[in-house]
């Protein structure tokens, strides 16, 4: 294979994996491995370290994206990310547009279902990281577009299924997003604070947005140990709220 892999093992009890591509030697804390023999290898094969250390071959996943790609900033968490999925009703026939990119990671999630992503961000250099992230995720349907989705939003002539944002400017592109709104179509607005989103609110009430609904979604795993189960002690806190609404 030519393509980024993870490999994976368990030691000690614990998961300990890599994100790799299939070129030169890798150096862990588990002894080196040679990328160059991935090329003879597929997704499930093992491959072993200079200590003899066995890893598996996995094929990376949007989650995986989550937790190894470059990052430029905050990226959305995938409990977010799946409320957004869910509530739009994200699908294969879907055009999407997307702002701001950051390190791309809800676009990457998007770009694993839809048709098309057209992402904005403001900061150049940003861009270059995320496109980095694109690669290898292997995503081909996701075009990355620098310029401010402000001033972008008014120049587009193209329409969209679903809209989502995570810039702190959203309620002025508001406004402008019924003109490139398929009707039926659905905007989903990410907004840490509640101040923001109640300034969301307030900009999609001078709109026709119909069906407007603001959540938040706690996420609370379970510990199972010996001594018993319950809710994990250390857990993912508030990261925002997303609202959705329906044109
Ligand atoms: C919180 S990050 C987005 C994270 C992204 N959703 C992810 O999952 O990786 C917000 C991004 O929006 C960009 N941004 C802020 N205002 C913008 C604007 N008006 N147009 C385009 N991008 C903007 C910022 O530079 C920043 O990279």
């Amino acid at each position: 294979m030519d393509t980024p892999v993870i490999l994976k093992t368990y030691y000690k009890g614990k998961v300990k994996e890599y994100f790799a591509m299939p070129e030169g030697e890798l150096h862990t804390d588990l002894g080196v491995i040679k990328l160059e023999e991935l090329r003879t290898k597929s997704f499930g094969d093992r491959i072993t370290s200079h200590l003899g250390i066995e890893f598996v071959i996995q094929k990376p996943r949007a989650p995986d994206l989550f937790a190894h790609a470059k990052r430029s900033g905050a990226p959305m968490m995938p409990k977010d990310i799946g409320v957004i999925i869910s509530n739009t009703g994200l699908c294969s026939s879907d055009y999407v547009l997307d702002a701001g990119t950051g390190s791309g990671i809800l676009a990457i999630y998007l770009g694993g279902i839809a048709k098309k992503v057209i992402s904005y961000e403001i900061r150049d250099e940003f861009i270059g990281i995320a496109q980095q992230n694109m690669d290898l995720a292997g995503l081909s349907n996701v075009e990355l577009r620098h310029g401010d989705i402000v001033a972008e939003i008014q120049k587009l002539d193209e329409r969209f299924d679903v809209i989502t944002l995570d810039t702190g400017d959203a309620p002025a592109v508001i406004p402008h997003i019924p003109r490139v709104i398929y009707s039926g179509g659905f905007l989903a607005v990410y907004s840490p604070f509640f101040e923001q989103t109640k300034e969301i609110r307030d900009a999609l009430g001078k709109t026709d947005f119909t069906e407007v609904r603001t959540i938040e979604t706690l996420e609370r795993e379970i510990s199972f140990t010996e001594r018993g189960t319950r809710p994990a002690t250390a857990r993912v806190g508030h990261t925002g709220f997303i609202t959705i609404a329906r044109y």
